[in-house]
């Protein structure tokens, strides 16, 4: 990787602790998927059409509860307070003033309403979204989800690709298992059946069903999309229960270290969602072509994990403001040399293997 994104992440290495910087940048296991994520990428390449472009080029997305947003979405990261003082609220800025959804995350160590009015401030018609994970207790994850609808989140991000915390090594050699003190994760203060005043721990269980999915999809108005999906059997069950739309996500390769790339796994989830809701992926985007392959292979949108923290860590509003402006005009760069008057011009036969037919 070279560029802002680079720049942002060497910066970055520099200035945080060893210890949270290896908390970013790791992922589980030996981090195949971690180095995956990017090269799947690098074996792909854009066929170009020519003579069929325009000067002017539409790059908003429809996405639920965000119409006409960018393509580029910031994933949900947590404890952004660790990477600088001003923490989710300069990310929150940084993504409304660049037009970028912000997925806002339960482990977030700003509170989900200080987070969306950041965000509204900066720009009346920003939209935030907030991830959860279901927890075992439905009174617990009701009332985070009464949270983020008061907060005025347009829609939920449930990830499903957690039953289990992932083995990451690098976190357990550095000692990596708990916020320094001082920090916290806010959304999970004063919920039912936590200490009064102090945060609950953020539960992962492997006994989640789709039952779970049900109750929430009846708990709430709000559109319901589910982060983790790989298989394209899932993806399938997600359309039928209800879900708005599907993110194709190995959560950047920190879960299971053995699974594929996350654009590897795209075209099928898109053939088995049929267009009925919108799908999504993030792993490994990089550059303004990596948008520009995942839209062409039926992605609506993309997720930017990493490079929001590294910008963050690097340069708080600004440094978040310049990787997600990068990643933008790269992306329309990249839609011109294509001969793309749009979003709407992308299509899989723009796509082939690199040294090869796909
Ligand atoms: C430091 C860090 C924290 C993350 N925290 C969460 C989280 O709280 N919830 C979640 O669903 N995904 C989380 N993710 C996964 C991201 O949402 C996203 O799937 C992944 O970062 C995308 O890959 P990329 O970093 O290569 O862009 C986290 C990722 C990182 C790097
Ligand atoms: C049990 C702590 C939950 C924090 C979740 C952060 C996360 O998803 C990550 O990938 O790290």
């Amino acid at each position: 990787m070279t560029g802002v994104l680079a720049a942002a992440r060497d910066r970055a290495r520099d200035v945080l602790d060893p210890a949270f910087y290896d908390y970013v940048a790791g992922g589980a296991g030996r981090e195949r998927v971690v180095a995956d994520n990017e090269r799947a990428f690098d074996r792909l390449a854009l066929l170009p059409r020519v003579l069929r472009g325009s000067a002017v080029r539409d790059t908003t997305v429809d996405l639920p509860g965000a119409p006409g947003a960018a393509p580029v979405l910031v994933a949900p990261t947590a404890f952004h307070r660790l990477a600088h003082p001003d923490g989710e609220l300069a990310t929150a800025r940084a993504a409304a003033r660049t037009g970028v959804v912000l997925v806002t995350g339960m482990a977030a160590t700003t509170a989900v309403a200080e987070v969306a009015a950041a965000a509204r401030a900066a720009d009346p018609a920003a939209a935030v979204w907030f991830q959860l994970y279901l927890q075992p207790e439905p009174e617990v994850t009701e009332c985070l989800v009464r949270r983020a609808e008061r907060a005025g989140c347009t829609a939920l991000v449930v990830t499903v690709d957690s039953p289990v915390f992932g083995r990451r090594e690098r976190d357990l050699r550095n000692g990596f298992t708990d916020l320094p003190a001082g920090y916290a994760a806010e959304n999970m203060r004063d919920l039912p059946g936590g200490p009064p005043g102090r945060t609950r721990d953020i539960a992962m269980s492997p006994a989640l069903s789709w039952d779970d999915l049900a109750r929430l999809r009846e708990a709430t108005a709000l559109p319901v999309l589910l982060k983790g999906v790989l298989h394209p059997a899932d993806a399938r069950l997600a359309v039928e229960r209800g879900a708005d739309g599907v993110v194709v996500s190995n959560h950047g390769g920190r879960q299971c270290d053995a699974v594929p790339a996350a654009v590897d796994a795209l075209p099928a989830v898109v053939a088995a969602v049929d267009g009925r809701v919108p799908v999504l992926l993030d792993g490994g985007v990089r550059r303004g072509t990596d948008v520009a392959v995942s839209l062409a292979l039926g992605a609506t949108a993309v997720g930017v994990g990493r490079p929001v923290v590294w910008g963050l860590a690097a340069g708080g509003e600004a440094g978040v403001r310049q990787v997600l402006e990068e990643l933008l005009d790269e992306y329309d760069h990249a839609l011109a040399l294509c001969g793309a008057r749009g979003n709407a011009d992308l299509a899989p036969d723009l796509v082939v293997r690199r040294g090869g037919a796909r």
